[in-house]
């Protein structure tokens, strides 16, 4: 057409736009309170006994666009959102808030019919070949059962199918008849694919689907699904922690981080260009294969933060090493960078204490930050120093305590990161595609 764009006839969706939005998705799960399983006591009522409800922030906000046949690949810590999104996307949940288009549709106006074709159109392979396997159905059966749920062909043509995706997912036809734990993990993952595959979707999430496998089965499945992709013409959304697998099979990558999406690019540009703080934590945990090496270099620091109540602003800001330098101070170049290692080392307490002196030599060479920051920072070495005031407060864990509060609430706590969600777009350097960062040093 001399206009570019596509109509598919049903449905009116341009081929050319997204095959997926999503506009600020959103999915909290309530929950019952840590606290004796969120039971409390309560004499006054009847019965005595009341529930404490928290929200889980899985999700939150999260917008962006897959295009026809690219793979978007999801990657985060464990926890991070990942499979809730994934499942928010196929409505296999509900989500709280914002919107999915499905070739241009929203999901939430579909019925009827419309909505059982999209769901045939969507589909999605997990983790656990095993678990997601039925042991006590043949694999013919396994694969023909969607087939069969959304009335596709008559038993003979659903056999030849099942047949024919066995062969093209790289296993023999004549196995149609065994049961899965005749078969290998990989294996087992490849049933899992020409089943997803056997009800011609457009659009499959992958959730961890190698994780389980070893690393020589990894690539080769990999592999398969790449082959896969072109000869059916697919689009995925492919989670998984290991950014070695992500590498591997995605067009764009987009990075997670307690619920929200931290950074997205090109793959390229996303490997030899990472911006965001966690994206190039995550890049430099990495495995090396230096016999050398321990394991693990530059490991993040901390645990994720609960996503019950997670931090104002930016939410990496906790663990960040680049935290920006709050501007109710006047910081020298080496005062901020100095007062900010001064505070992750009290939060984290990863010095034996020792004297104000030398904490004064070790942290600050010396010299003090000037000014107010300077009274602050030297407040606080007094609490922690062996030599230091107490202020009446003996108690040494309650005195570090008190450190890391007057420090993050002084300092962390006034940063922009605390204050105000990033969000920005930064000039590509490799590759032509947006480059999306929410990190405020790109203000
Ligand atoms: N049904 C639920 N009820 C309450 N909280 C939930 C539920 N499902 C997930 N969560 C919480 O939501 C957060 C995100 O979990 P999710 O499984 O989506 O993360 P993930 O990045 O996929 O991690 P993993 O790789 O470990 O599966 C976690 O804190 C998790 O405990």
């Amino acid at each position: 057409m001399s206009s570019g764009i596509r109509l598919d006839e049903e449905s009116g969706y341009d081929r050319d736009g997204p095959l997926l939005e999503l506009d600020g998705v959103t999915k909290h799960f309530a929950q019952e309170s840590g606290l004796l399983a969120g039971m409390q006591f309560e004499p006054s009522q009847f019965p005595p006994v009341s529930v404490d409800r928290e929200t889980v922030k899985a999700v939150d906000d999260v917008s962006l666009e897959i295009q026809p046949g690219e793979t978007l690949g999801l990657v985060g810590e464990s926890g991070c959102g990942k499979s809730t999104l994934g499942r928010t996307v196929l409505r296999l949940l509900e989500p709280t808030a914002g919107d999915i288009y499905f070739k241009g549709e929203n999901l939430a106006d579909l019925g009827g019919e419309k909505l059982r074709r999209t769901r045939s159109d969507m589909q999605m392979i997990f983790q656990d070949p095993q678990s997601s396997l039925d042991p006590r159905m043949k694999v013919g059966q396994i694969i023909e059962e969607p087939m069969r749920a959304h009335d596709m062909l008559d038993d003979e043509g659903r056999e030849a199918r099942a047949k024919d995706l066995l062969e093209r997912v790289g296993l023999d036809p004549r196995h149609y008849n065994r049961h899965p734990h005749a078969f290998s993990g990989g294996q087992r993952q490849r049933i899992n694919l020409a089943r997803a595959l056997s009800v011609d979707p457009d659009f499959v999430v992958c959730d961890e689907p190698v994780s389980a496998l070893d690393v020589s089965i990894q690539a080769q499945v990999l592999n398969t699904m790449d082959r896969l992709q072109d000869e059916f013409g697919l689009t995925f959304l492919f989670i998984a922690h290991d950014l070695s697998v992500i590498r591997h099979i995605s067009d764009r990558v987009a990075v997670m981080y307690l619920g929200q999406i931290v950074e997205l690019a090109e793959k390229g540009e996303l490997f030899e260009n990472p911006q965001h703080p966690y994206t190039r934590a995550l890049l430099e945990s990495i495995p090396v294969p230096d016999p050398r090496e321990d394991g693990l270099r530059g490991v993040l620091e901390g645990e994720v933060p609960s996503p019950v109540d997670p931090p104002s602003g930016c939410r990496f800001r906790t663990r960040c090493p680049r935290l920006i330098a709050p501007d109710a101070y006047d910081w020298t170049d080496e005062e901020w960078p100095r007062t900010r290692a001064f505070m992750r080392a009290v939060k984290r307490r990863t010095f034996e204490p020792m004297p104000a002196a030398r904490i004064e030599a070790e942290f600050f060479d010396g010299t003090l930050p000037r000014g107010e920051a300077g009274s602050i920072v030297e407040d606080a070495i007094d609490l922690v120093a062996t030599d230091g005031e107490t202020d009446g407060t003996a108690d040494k864990a309650d005195r570090w305590e008190a450190a890391t509060d007057l420090l993050l609430e002084s300092f962390a706590e006034q940063s922009i990161c605390a204050r105000e969600r990033p969000s920005y777009e930064v000039e590509s350097q490799h590759g032509t595609e947006r480059h999306y960062v929410g990190c405020h040093l790109h203000r």
